[in-house]
């Protein structure tokens, strides 16, 4: 386990076995979530997208029922980015970012509380996460993947390709955020 600059966001590197016929690994094992995390918690829905290069999904959370969730990358490559939204936290509104792809096979634990969201730096991305909570829509929110307040440094020139409701995404000032 890898800490980052968040400290209850952390990078997980799976150990991968590789032989002439390709790789293994265990992509998610409870025991040694458990183990190396100190975390106690269960997923309930695992989720499953693809998208193009340049495309942004998030900033996301949900602000009633947060979800936990542990996300990987299974084709090309996203730069994922996570950031705190309790107010009552130090790092309120600071963000990390981290490089997921097929080849490094990291994982990255967003703890409930946190926005997340990622762009696609690789022709196509295939993206795969657990979640510790079911899909609210009514209580899903969208923070502005470029609101200067939060900085984001995002690995872009030019424009990204945003869902409707994420270009018109509210600022950290203006946002729902946790206690
Ligand atoms: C999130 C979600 C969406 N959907 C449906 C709703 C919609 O018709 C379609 C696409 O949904 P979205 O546009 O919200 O998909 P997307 O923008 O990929 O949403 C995801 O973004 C990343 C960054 C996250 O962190 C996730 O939690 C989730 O919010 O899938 C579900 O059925 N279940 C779900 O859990």
């Amino acid at each position: 386990m890898i800490p980052t600059a968040l400290p209850e966001v952390l990078i997980l590197e799976p150990k991968v076995f590789g032989d002439a016929r390709g790789f293994f690994f265990e992509s998610f094992n409870a025991r040694d979530f458990a183990q190396c995390t100190g975390l106690d918690v269960s997923f309930v829905q695992d989720n499953h997208s693809k998208s193009g290069k340049g495309v942004l999904r998030g900033l996301h959370y949900q602000i009633e029922h947060p979800q936990g969730k542990l996300v990987r990358v299974t084709q090309g490559a996203v730069f994922d980015v996570a950031v705190d939204l309790r107010r009552s936290s130090p790092n309120f509104g600071k963000w990390e970012g981290v490089l997921l792809s097929e080849n490094n096979k990291r994982q990255l634990w967003i703890p409930p509380g946190f926005a997340h969201g990622f762009l696609v730096t690789s022709d196509s991305a295939e993206f795969l996460y657990k979640t510790t909570d079911y899909w609210h829509p009514e209580h899903e929110r969208s923070l502005l993947w470029n609101d200067p307040a939060v900085g984001i440094e995002w690995p872009i020139q030019g424009e990204p390709l945003l869902a409707a409701k994420d270009s018109a995404a509210a600022t950290l000032e203006l946002t729902e955020v946790f206690a």
